[in-house]
């Protein structure tokens, strides 16, 4: 068991990432965008692996995100404490419900809607990547876009620092397969009302660039 399995949602932060790379046995692999198809195609790079013989000894969701602009600057890093499933529940006419307070059993929850980082992974890359802001990042199916919607995440996730559309899915497949997990971002745009123009994807590939010296 040797390889880190670092996954991306497209191929240019695989490639930003594989630009600073200095250890030659962490694999990177664009897996999609969103949390079924990273979750699944995650699932998969590791069963193959499994049975190659050559399992991973942990996985990484890794790319650019959008970032709480009073915790964290565009481009700048985050290490994810925990992946949460930020919209997995349900609307009410008094606001959005969590899945695990819907009353399903825990066992269909597949351990709940936010999985932690490992903690010794999480450590290594803390220590390595010392100037990183650390805290929970969100994964949405929908990159939020308006000023209502980025308080009602506020309200909901306080503590949380950044969103990404892949972390909850490929930290489910690692739960799955008994792998280590971690989140690594880095901002390209703050998150609020949608302006795509204001994107700063150069600088946030250049800072997983920068970021990448610390995955070994
Ligand atoms: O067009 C390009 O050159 C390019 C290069 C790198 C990345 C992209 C993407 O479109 C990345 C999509 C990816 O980014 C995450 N993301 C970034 N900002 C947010 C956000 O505000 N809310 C949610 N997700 C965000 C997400 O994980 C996407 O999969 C293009």
């Amino acid at each position: 068991m040797t390889d880190l399995l670092v996954v991306t949602a497209v191929p240019a932060e695989a490639q930003a990432i594989q630009a600073g790379l200095a250890d030659p046995t962490v694999a990177v692999v664009p897996v999609g965008v969103g949390p079924a198809v990273a979750g699944a195609a995650t699932a998969r790079l590791l069963a193959l692996a499994e049975a190659a013989g050559r399992p991973y000894r942990a996985v990484v969701s890794a790319g650019v995100a959008g970032g709480f602009a009073d915790r964290v600057a565009v481009g700048g890093i985050v290490l994810g404490t925990r992946a949460v499933a930020a919209d997995l529940g349900a609307e009410s006419p008094e606001g959005f419900i969590p899945i695990d307070e819907l009353g399903m059993p825990p066992e269909l929850l597949g351990g709940g809607p936010a999985v932690p980082a490992d903690p010794g992974l999480l450590a290594a890359l803390s220590t390595a990547l010392p100037a990183a802001t650390v805290g929970p990042v969100l994964t949405v199916n929908t990159v939020t876009g308006t000023e209502a919607s980025t308080e009602a995440l506020r309200r909901r996730h306080p503590d949380a620092v950044a969103e990404a559309m892949e972390g909850y899915g490929v930290a489910v497949a690692a739960r799955h397969a008994g792998l280590p997990f971690a989140e690594l971002r880095t901002i390209s745009n703050p998150i609020g009302p949608r302006d795509r123009d204001a994107w700063r994807l150069r600088d946030a590939l250049a800072a997983l660039t920068t970021a990448a010296t610390a995955l070994r």
